[in-house]
């Protein structure tokens, strides 16, 4: 049986022309209900032209959004269902918390007591109970990001638009704030739609995840899916570090035989080949942590390849070795977890490195 949640925002081959510049090319997606979804993408890729979109801060040229099923063509922003967190925390330095949160209320029929109530519970939502009365301008970074939080859903938006919200935090913050972003988009159970640059926050944050580049969504899926089928070259290397071998595809009926500088013959399952979209030629790839360092006595679960260590970068819980194997033009990242006992290796140290093919990606 299936479960997918009913479409909140629908884009149908949207376009934005900024006078001459092309900055949306063909925007067709749609967002989930309830869903936490990332736009991610390199600067300048046209994720906040998108948001904005939504929120109705920006016209389109062609195409149609639509939000819980009407078209949203005509109408102005304070008319549509959305609220937007700012990226620099745009509250009321003069007021107090309360009366910066309580501020989008202010035309709202409701009694005070009532406000004050809603205001409450918004505050204690964001986990800044009890700071009604304090000065705005007092507040911490984190603190005030808090507050434009807790003033957007006070309004009970059905989606909340997030314009890198955590980037002018600094990184123990940030990651705390995404903790607890989650689980407040979990437990209000509102649609998020989070902008952001930063790959490893959309990883950890999203439920799905549409990467951008030049106006265009290049892949649109699931952060495992992202990972560990990224449909493009480009993708793999915007999202984490993938290493890239050149290779041949020998012959394709249902499996295809490739053979790879490094890994010699191998047969992938077509949900291993990728695309058709890179310019590099057809080349394999596999993340740093997929292949592994066989230490003295260590059996190869799948298969080795003997290589020789070019470059050894300590990280306390990680190492990270380029391994260049043999038969190969240029090293390849491999990270190794650090473990109690085992020695970190030198340079120049000829070893096996441990591989399986099932995590080997095509890209044509
Ligand atoms: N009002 C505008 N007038 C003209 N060009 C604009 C305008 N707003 C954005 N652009 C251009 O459109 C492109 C996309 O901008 P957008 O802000 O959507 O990118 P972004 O992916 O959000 O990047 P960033 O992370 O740097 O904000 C950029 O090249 C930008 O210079």
């Amino acid at each position: 049986m299936t479960t997918e949640k009913p479409t909140m925002i629908e884009f149908r081959d949207v376009q934005k022309y900024y006078g001459d510049y092309h900055a949306l090319r063909g925007i067709t997606a749609t967002i989930r209900a309830g869903e936490f979804f990332s736009l991610l993408g390199p600067s300048g890729c046209g994720k906040t032209t998108l948001l904005r979109t939504i929120a109705g801060f920006e016209d389109i040229s062609s195409g149609a959004v639509l939000i819980d099923g009407k078209h949203m063509d005509g109408v102005p922003a304070n008319k549509r269902p959305t609220n937007m967190v700012f990226q620099s925390y745009a509250i009321f330095p003069h007021l107090t918390v309360a009366e910066n949160v309580g501020f989008g209320l202010r035309r709202d029929p409701r009694p005070a007591s009532e406000k004050a109530k809603a205001v409450a519970e918004a505050l204690e939502m964001v986990g800044l109970k009890g700071y009604g009365a304090r000065a705005a301008h007092a507040l911490s970074g984190g603190q005030r990001q808090r507050v434009a939080l807790a003033r957007a859903l006070i309004l009970k938006p059905k989606v909340l638009l997030l314009d890198e919200p955590l980037s002018a935090l600094d990184k123990k913050m940030r990651e705390q704030m995404q903790m607890e972003l989650i689980k407040l988009q979990r437990q209000v159970g509102i649609t998020f739609i989070l902008v952001t640059h930063d790959q490893e926050e959309a990883l950890v944050m999203s439920d799905r995840i549409a990467v951008m580049f030049e106006g265009q969504i290049a892949q649109l899926a699931d952060p495992e899916t992202l990972y560990r089928r990224p449909n493009s070259r480009q993708v793999a290397d915007f999202i984490g570090t993938m290493n890239f071998l050149p290779a041949k595809i020998l012959s394709e009926n249902g499996v295809v035989e490739v053979e790879a500088q490094g890994f010699g013959r191998l047969t992938l399952a077509a949900d291993q080949v990728m695309g058709s979209k890179t310019t590099e030629g057809t080349s394999i790839g596999f993340r740093p942590e997929t292949a592994t360092i066989l230490f003295d006595g260590q059996v190869a679960t799948d298969r080795e390849t003997l290589a020789t260590i070019e470059e050894v970068v300590y990280y306390g819980d990680m190492t990270y070795y380029d391994v260049r194997l043999d038969g190969t033009e240029k090293p390849m990242r491999l990270s190794m977890r650090n473990v109690f006992g085992r020695p970190v290796l030198d340079i120049g140290t000829r070893t096996r490195v441990g591989w399986s093919p099932g995590a080997l990606v095509l890209f044509r």
